[in-house]
């Protein structure tokens, strides 16, 4: 069994594998130094589901008490293997204080044409996606930023693009602006032309964002007419419900997957290694 940690800007999403199979996934908050020293210290899977599913995220002492001291002490106890993957430096480094981890970069992805700072989430959900589905591949990251990253047929990259997500734009407006509340995303995609302030913030973020993801896709398929394209992140859900009412005809067309990245830190040599150990 081995961790796979993936820090984002918002939160921490967590995959639970068995080998190469994915198990349980779980998304928690930012995370305290002494949860990283307690997770080092889980023995048993259910120790470690019972601390990533508790909710807040403050381990149970009675969890660990007992044998604690001998945990401390014995040389024979490793932690569970932890893959990292993460966009958040000052986070990396808090994690770097677990025993048994590995952090994947950008060389450990077989992906051709990477810039040094592309970000590693961007690299990983592509990779997982293209090496699933195919190339070439487009995918869209509809996360605390959107991303659209995308390959050609020989696995190199073509390129993408960085824009605020949906929930960073309202909260920029409502953080930035006077007048403009905190407005929630809507279950079904708003009436465009809206009468009342709380509408019309909903329905300017989400109209401009899905022409904009049209333009994107129509000129992926340009490049590349049998192009694949894959959604991940925390608002794909939403935003591809949002598609299906507006462009039922990108919406066909869109594979809907949340564990992109975990199946990109699977397809790498670092999951090999914890395969083997
Ligand atoms: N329980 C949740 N907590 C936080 N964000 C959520 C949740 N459910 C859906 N979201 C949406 O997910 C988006 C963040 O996506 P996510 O992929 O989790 O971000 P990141 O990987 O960048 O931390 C937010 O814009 C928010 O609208
Ligand atoms: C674009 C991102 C902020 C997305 O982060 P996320 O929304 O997944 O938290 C991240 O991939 C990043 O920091 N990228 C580095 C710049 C680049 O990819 O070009
Ligand atoms: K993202």
């Amino acid at each position: 069994m081995w961790l796979a940690l993936i820090i984002g800007n918002s939160r921490l999403h967590w995959g639970l594998f068995d080998g190469k199979t994915l198990c349980h996934t779980y998304d928690t908050e930012r995370l305290s130094k002494s949860f990283v020293y307690y997770l080092s210290k889980c023995q048993r899977l259910s120790e470690v589901q019972e601390i990533l599913s508790s909710s807040p995220h403050t381990p149970r002492q009675s969890l660990f008490v007992g044998n604690q001291q001998d945990r401390a002490d014995s040389p024979t106890t490793p932690s569970f293997p932890l893959l990292l993957a993460s966009v958040v430096p000052s986070q990396t480094a808090l994690w770097l204080t677990y025993p048994n981890v590995r952090v994947v970069t950008l060389e450990d992805i077989p992906l051709q044409g990477m810039y040094p700072t592309l970000g590693i989430d961007r690299a990983l959900a592509l990779w997982g996606a293209g090496k699933t589905w195919g190339f070439p591949m487009l995918v869209i990251d509809a996360g605390t930023a959107l991303t659209f990253t995308g390959a050609d047929a020989n696995q190199n990259l073509f390129g993408g693009a960085i824009l605020p997500g949906l929930g960073l734009q309202m909260a920029t407006l409502a953080e930035n602006t006077g007048q403009l509340p905190n407005v929630e995303l809507p279950h079904d995609l708003p009436q465009r032309f809206a009468v009342n302030t709380q509408q019309a913030i909903q329905s300017g973020v989400i109209y401009t964002l899905l022409a904009g993801i049209k333009d994107f896709v129509e000129a992926w398929w340009q490049s590349f007419p049998q192009g694949k394209i894959a959604i991940t992140g925390g608002d794909r859900t939403l935003l591809a419900k949002y598609l299906q009412s507006l462009f039922p005809e990108i919406a066909k067309r869109l594979i809907v997957e949340p564990n992109l990245i975990f199946w990109g830190m699977e397809k790498t040599q670092n999951a090999q290694f914890f395969h083997n150990s």
